[in-house]
């Protein structure tokens, strides 16, 4: 079997390697996406069995996805996406075991959440005084120092019996216990309940995991460094000791998910512990960074990475200014600057906007750069983590919650927030159809006429949205505009979703959309704006990190608490520097 790209020769070891428990430590650059992507071509080729290649966000599944398109019936031959996803299709196929005859409905939205954890504390008696005679801003912080622990609970795999040794509050067992109950009433899950749901079911169920174990040949994961218990804990339950052909592909060094539980530990010790692996294989060349970016990445954290002689140079720059608006206007020359050179050396190819993006610790840090190229006339875009869509237009917010009220008739928190809405109160019986003749406005009434005309699998969905869109009779232009952005990203979703589902359901596809598996992967125009978090994986030619001043980056919480926090962000600025191909300038 020949690999599509060139590889090194430390890269063809790791593709071809026997059968097996493999680690690969990999420094950033090295090519760990594409080695674990021609590992899978390379699998395919052995076997008729299916691979499991697991990543951690949705792009990564993709990109991976569409370079071995050229494989035939490629869709059937490998599953590759996220754990939620996986978690998701066990729980599709097999959540009749533990009660779940029908797939719950995902709650995606944090906001979602922290208004069940309220519906949760007004039912605990014994706190829900003391929670109303706290501030406003205290009750806040409540909501979400409880939705952490909900979080962590599930993350953690922490069992009813055991829920006393994580807390000496009695309360916050008791509105864990509601909140859950809150979630299984309107037969709907968090992100956290997926893995939680898979693990109990491929536990409790070894028949289910053997039946997994037996269709794949092999088990690939990338970035492990992410990893957290449950996922690392449904490894072990799906493998159950009888299954070693795993790759593990991570680097420690990009660990920056501490907060959400993760830790290198799992691929470093457990995996090592637990596996035993046959290989493990140092990956330490790079090839994606110049000399200067990499000298100035290895200042943050001095790694294995090889500074090979054909390397190109490259620029390293801090410049210090004095406020925000003189360091937007900074960079605002600079990219022009470069704009106007059209060419480098070290560039392939015209200098674009394209090839831009700039960085930084946390979102707000762009409010004056995103004023200044507006004025400049340079378009950016802002690089959101794929996932659900936030319509604009009021009317397709109630076309969002009408169709969550449509598909899932227990959901009475967002039956709620629909009836707040139209301004109808709630009855007994209240459903979509009976909510259309209490609504004065024709255009909505129509609107919601039209969910309740859905087909289930979706089969009607493009025609009926397209023909409201072309009989549309809005006076405000820019409400206009917004209902048709709206109507057109979500048939984009459906697009997506159909074309690469079998047995399609607007259940289904609800769901998809909520996991960001829907998400058309679009190359964008103009120059990128992002968080740290947000460039996992990525590169650019040119990378900007902004706000790198005390307390902003590193984050003042990290610098107070210092340990574990503190060292995330350094490897955050380490993620940050080695997303540039060739110049990188810090401010
Ligand atoms: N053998 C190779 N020859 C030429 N280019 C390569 C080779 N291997 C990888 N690359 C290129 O190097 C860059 C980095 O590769 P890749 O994204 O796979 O690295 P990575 O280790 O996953 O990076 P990171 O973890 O830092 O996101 C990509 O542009 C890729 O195409």
């Amino acid at each position: 079997m020949t690999p599509r790209v060139e590889l090194s020769k430390k890269q063809e070891e790791i593709v071809f390697a026997e059968n097996g428990a493999i680690y690969v430590k990999a420094s950033a650059g090295s090519g760990k996406t594409r080695v674990l992507t021609e590992r899978v071509r390379y699998l395919l080729d052995k076997t008729n069995k299916k691979v499991l290649a697991l990543t951690f966000t949705n792009k990564a599944g993709e990109e991976i996805k569409e370079r071995l398109s050229d494989i035939s019936e490629i869709d059937n031959r490998v599953f590759v996406g996220t754990f939620h996803s996986f978690c998701q299709s066990i729980l599709e196929n097999h959540g009749n075991l533990i009660g779940r005859a029908q797939m719950p409905h995902i709650f995606e939205d944090e906001s979602d959440r922290l208004e069940l954890v309220e519906q949760a504390i007004m039912q605990t008696p014994s706190y829900a005084e003391i929670y109303k005679n706290k501030s406003k801003q205290n009750q806040i912080d409540y909501r979400y120092s409880v939705l952490s622990f909900i979080s962590k609970v599930k993350r953690e795999l922490i069992s009813d019996s055991e829920l006393g040794q994580h807390t000496t509050d009695d309360n916050l067992v008791l509105i864990y216990h509601n909140y859950r109950e809150i979630l299984d009433n309107q037969n709907a899950i968090d992100f956290d309940d997926l893995l939680f749901l898979a693990h109990n079911l491929l536990v409790n169920y070894p028949k289910t995991a053997a039946l997994y174990r037996r269709s794949f040949f092999a088990i690939c994961i990338d970035e492990a460094q992410d990893l957290n218990n449950a996922q690392y804990q449904l490894l072990l339950a799906l493998v159950n000791g009888e299954f070693n052909n795993i790759i593990m592909v991570g680097d420690s060094n990009q660990s920056i998910y501490n907060f959400n539980g993760s830790s290198p530990k799992y691929m470093d010790e457990q995996f090592v512990h637990d596996f035993d692996p046959v290989a493990v294989i140092k990956l330490n060349e790079n090839y994606r960074s110049s000399k200067e970016v990499l000298l100035a990445a290895k200042k943050i954290i001095p790694d294995e990475s090889d500074i090979s002689e054909t390397v190109k140079e490259g620029i390293f720059k801090i410049h210090c200014l004095k406020n925000e608006h003189d360091e937007a206007q900074w960079v605002v020359d600079k990219i022009n600057e470069l704009l106007t050179a059209k060419t480098h050396d070290d560039i392939e190819g015209e200098i674009t906007l394209e090839k831009i993006a700039v960085l930084a610790r946390n979102k707000y840090i762009f409010n004056q750069l995103e004023n200044l190229l507006t004025e400049n006339n340079l378009p950016f875009y802002y690089k959101m983590t794929p996932g659900m869509i936030r319509f604009e237009s009021d009317l397709m917010k109630i076309f969002d919650l009408s169709l969550r009220v449509r598909l899932n008739p227990l959901d009475d928190l967002h039956k709620q927030r629909l009836l707040n809405y139209l301004n109808i109160k709630n009855s007994e019986n209240m459903n979509l159809e009976s909510m259309i003749p209490l609504v004065p406005d024709e255009l909505v009434q129509n609107l919601i006429l039209l969910v309740t005309e859905l087909h289930d699998d979706g089969s009607n969905i493009k025609q009926k949205l397209e023909s409201f869109r072309d009989t549309l009779t809005v006076n405000d232009e820019n409400e206009k505009n917004m209902i048709f952005n709206d109507i057109t990203e979500i048939l984009n979703h459906w697009h997506n979703y159909a074309k690469k589902t079998d047995n399609k359901s607007l259940h289904q596809f609800k769901n998809a959309m909520a996991l960001g598996k829907t998400h058309p992967l679009t190359q964008h125009s103009g120059i990128t704006l992002s968080t740290v978090h947000t460039m996992k994986g990525q590169e650019f030619d040119i990378v900007f990190i902004i706000g790198m001043d005390d307390e902003t980056f590193p984050d003042y919480r990290a610098v107070r608490s210092g340990g574990i926090e503190l060292i995330q962000e350094k490897n955050n600025l380490y993620v940050a520097f080695t997303r540039a191909k060739r110049f990188l300038y810090v401010t």
